[in-house]
């Protein structure tokens, strides 16, 4: 896709997480890799429901405001994922309603913060490894996502929200969609004897896509 189909794919799918409840006021923030190696990004306290095309931010891998609105004050940590993933090429964060609530329990797990008990989220996510809580746009969480980076496609900061990653923004969208789901689904079997997946049937699951 060239840079001006990127930018209403963006405007698209952005408006559809917002009027399908994915995305309220101006939280999240989401970026895409154009063909010239900047990234487009969603302007800081935008609404997912009415981005403008032509508004949208341009920064360069060094985080330098190249056009269009002022940028999310988060794009660094979208900027240190790229660095890490190479095969990473949209990036989509959230403060969508399960997976924050799951963001907030204490005693979360924060080598993966969801056992898998279906497979789809195994083919989609795999993992979930929770970041500590820090203010939004500092640099720490840059700094943490940073060392996870490449080996997982999904992350959850503590008290905030996922960050999910894709090969486009298509499956960006997709992977939020299904760990969204995923997080809903852990929240209702909470309390309940649950059947998670073994290892093996883990492990048969890996590497067979989507
Ligand atoms: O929680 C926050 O404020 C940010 O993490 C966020 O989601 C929106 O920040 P901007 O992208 O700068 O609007
Ligand atoms: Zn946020």
């Amino acid at each position: 896709m060239n840079e001006a189909q990127l930018r209403q794919q963006m405007v698209d799918l952005a408006r559809s997480m917002f009027e399908r409840g994915y995305a309220t006021g101006g939280a999240g923030n989401l970026s895409v890799k154009l063909p010239n190696g900047q990234f487009l990004a969603t302007p800081t306290g935008s609404s997912f429901g009415r981005l403008v095309a032509d508004e949208l931010s341009v920064v360069d891998n060094t985080g330098a405001h190249i056009s269009g609105k002022r940028p999310s004050k988060e794009v660094a940590f979208h900027l240190a994922i790229y660095e890490k993933d190479p095969e990473c090429n949209a990036i989509v964060h959230l403060h969508s309603t399960y997976l924050t609530a799951l963001s907030c329990l204490e005693g979360l797990d924060y080598s993966n913060a969801i056992k898998a008990f279906t497979p789809y989220y195994v083919m989609r996510i795999g993992e979930l490894p929770v970041i500590p809580y820090y203010r939004p746009g500092t640099p720490e969480i840059a700094q943490e996502l940073s060392k996870l980076a490449g080996k997982y496609r999904a992350f959850l900061l503590a008290n905030h929200g996922p960050i999910i990653t894709g090969t486009d923004f298509l499956d960006a969208v997709d992977n939020a969609e299904e760990l969204e789901e995923t997080a809903k689904l852990a929240l209702l079997l909470a309390d309940k004897p649950t059947r998670y997946l073994t290892d093996v049937e883990v492990e048969d699951l890996k590497g067979r896509g989507k």
